[in-house]
């Protein structure tokens, strides 16, 4: 018995911090949406009472340090499962790069395994299990445009953005989440207009949508890393309608609606990046 599943990157079209909160996490307010770069997933019944992790990036570890494993252990012991599972990642989503790669997996494994195991639990479920993972899981969990609140798992659905393509380009270098959280100033920051984002969605308007994008933490990493900065320069020059760093980097990301554009634009990065890619927004 087996099963595939897609694990679809995220990008955030706004990311605002509100405050830190007791717990150290901060509250949030972001709107994300789905890009067709995918990580594939294939999710094979072992008898056996064990969770086995293949892959061949380099950068993932192979074992229950791999999301997709503590998704699969998650489950197990909710469900008081006793048989194990084979995951096999393709990884195609860059790691560390503010794409939601392993926290997309880990989603991947717990639809995965409520189709595998005909465990029939609902999304709204399987998203809470996901929140005990990380922030940004139930929101791939679900694999939808929505407004992420609260430390980022509390997911309002919204329709699907305009459509349209975007140029994804990272850097060689990883950021580390929590570090560029801590040294974010509250004090200085700009707040994007997330309502007016949410608005634009609702209505469908492309215009409004590339006007409202905005991320804080490009407060704290265009700073530490130049290069990012650079690629957003190379983009705008090359004609994208908005250009902004998703989650906390070090991924940018150019909107347009026409190809050729997106292609003029990802020819530009090609040699400066390794990891350029020409996707379409999901939602
Ligand atoms: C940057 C984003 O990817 C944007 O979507 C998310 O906010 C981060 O989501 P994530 O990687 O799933 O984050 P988690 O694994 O839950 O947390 C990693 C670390 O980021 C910081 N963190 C995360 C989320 C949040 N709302 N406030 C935080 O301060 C915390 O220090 C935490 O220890
Ligand atoms: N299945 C997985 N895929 C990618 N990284 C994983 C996975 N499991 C664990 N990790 C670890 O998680 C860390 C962050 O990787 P990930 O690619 O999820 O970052 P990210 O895209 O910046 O995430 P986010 O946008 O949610 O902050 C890496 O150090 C990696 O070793």
């Amino acid at each position: 018995m087996h099963v595939f599943e897609k694990a679809p990157a995220k990008i955030n079209l706004t990311l605002d911090v509100l405050y830190k909160r007791p717990d150290q996490y901060h509250e949030v307010e972001m709107v994300m949406t789905t890009v067709d770069l995918a990580d594939r997933l294939e999710l094979i019944h072992l008898n056996q009472d064990v969770i086995q992790i293949e892959s061949e990036s380099k950068y993932v570890p192979n074992d229950e340090r791999n999301l997709a494993y503590v998704a699969a252990d998650l489950i197990k012991k909710t469900y008081k499962i006793n048989s194990g599972v084979q995951i096999k990642i393709e990884k195609q989503i860059p790691v560390a790069a503010g794409l939601a790669g392993g926290s997309s997996d880990a989603a991947a494994t717990l639809r995965a395994l409520n189709r595998l195991w005909s465990l029939n639990r609902s999304l709204d479920e399987l998203a809470a299990l996901g929140a005990q993972i990380g922030s940004d899981v139930p929101f791939c969990v679900y694999n939808r445009t929505g407004l992420a609140q609260g430390r980022g798992e509390q997911i309002t659905h919204l329709p699907p953005p305009p459509s349209c393509w975007a140029v994804l380009a990272k850097p060689i270098i990883g950021v580390s989440t929590e570090s560029v959280y801590q040294n974010l100033n509250l004090q200085t920051i700009k707040h994007p207009n997330t309502k007016a984002m949410v608005a634009a969605i609702n209505n469908s308007n492309y215009d409004q949508m590339v006007k409202y994008v905005g991320n804080v933490l490009e407060d704290v990493t265009l700073p530490l890393h130049p290069e990012v900065t650079q690629i957003k320069t190379m983009m705008k020059q090359s004609g994208a309608d908005a250009v902004l760093m998703s989650g906390s980097g070090p991924t940018v990301f150019g909107l347009t609606r026409q190809q050729s554009r997106a292609d003029r634009i990802y020819n530009s990065l090609k040699g400066f990046c390794q990891d350029v890619f020409v996707v379409r927004l999901l939602g």
